[in-house]
């Protein structure tokens, strides 16, 4: 079961929002979407869902086109939340559960199942205007997954939860990933893109600019900061080959470096000159990989 977009572009006039998008998500896989913004993340997702026409490409299920007539295969969380507040928590998923082929019963089976999940079962019967944001978040997020859908499309998820919730939605979504579902996720959050994701696609302005399992991305970009911690000063570092940046820590310093062999030159070069403590070649974070791929910083 795999979604595939391939050679997908898509204009809006002679704005090109998306161009030549081409990635697959397996069953059991979450793929990290990352993007600045206006990056073409929210384009993709509506085009996938079929509420927005592609230019060119396709984009297939199992090989068959996918779009809006299969809504039952698949869970969508926009960033921007829309449930109705006046309605019970019940009425509200069992409607949009039947929206997607499933019938009352099972649809208050799934629903209850997922409150006491949540530990608020006493939401049922409770009008949404009456939760706070993050619980909305919290119902919002059952009406993404009550139907079990293959594929589940996650805009920011976590945004506005506490620490105790987004873990416990976290565990939700891994589990269902574990369970089969395919998952694209998309946030700003870099460190939950970097624990949940085996997967990372990169797009900036529109062009995917990175596309990988996030091992083997790392791995081609090599190690790139090393920190050192020394009983001498280091300011020497500054002007040496290699060295892109230097920034003072309390200990020492930090380095962005242009490739690891510059690294082994520096090693070389501290010996003898003082005692160091520490001389560390860090992995590169999804960060350093986003702002040497996309320009920019999200934190
Ligand atoms: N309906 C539209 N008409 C014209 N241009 C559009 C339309 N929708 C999106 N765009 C343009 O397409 C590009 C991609 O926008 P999109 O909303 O997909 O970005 P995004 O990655 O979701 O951004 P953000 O993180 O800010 O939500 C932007 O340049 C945007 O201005």
């Amino acid at each position: 079961m795999t979604l595939k977009l391939e050679n997908v572009s898509k204009r809006f006039g002679s704005t090109i929002a998306i161009d030549h998008l081409s990635i697959e998500i397996p069953e059991k896989e979450m793929v990290g979407f990352l993007g600045g913004n206006g990056a073409g993340k929210t384009t993709t997702f509506r085009m996938i869902l079929g509420l927005l026409d592609m230019t060119e490409g396709a984009i297939t299920w199992n090989d068959a086109p996918i779009g809006y007539d299969r809504s039952d295969l698949i869970g969508y969380l926009p960033e921007e939340r829309g449930l109705y507040p006046k309605q019970k928590v019940w009425e509200q998923l069992v409607y949009l559960a039947k929206l997607r082929g499933m019938n009352k019963r099972t649809a208050l089976t799934e629903l209850e199942g997922w409150l006491q999940r949540f530990d608020v079962p006493e939401y049922k019967n409770k009008k949404v205007e009456e939760l706070s944001k993050g619980n909305q978040q919290k119902i919002q997020f059952i009406s993404a997954v009550i139907h079990k859908p293959n594929l589940l499309i996650l805009d920011e998820p976590f945004s506005g939860l506490d620490p105790i919730n987004v873990e416990l939605m976290k565990q939700a979504v891994v589990d269902l990933k574990n369970e089969g579902t395919s998952i694209v996720f998309s946030s700003h959050r870099m460190d939950h893109v970097e624990e949940l994701c085996n997967h990372l696609c990169i797009l900036h302005e529109g062009k995917p600019v990175v596309h990988g399992k996030l091992k083997d991305i790392k791995r081609s970009f090599g190690k790139k900061k090393v920190i050192v911690h020394a009983d001498f000063p280091l300011e020497f570092l500054k002007q040496y080959a290699g060295v892109r940046q230097y920034k003072s820590v309390m200990e020492g310093c930090e380095l962005q470096i242009e490739n690891e062999a510059v690294a082994e030159d520096i090693f070389t070069d501290l010996n003898g000159k003082g005692f160091v403590r520490k001389f560390e070649l860090e992995e590169p974070s999804l960060n350093d990989i986003f702002i040497e791929k996309a320009g920019a910083s999200y934190e």
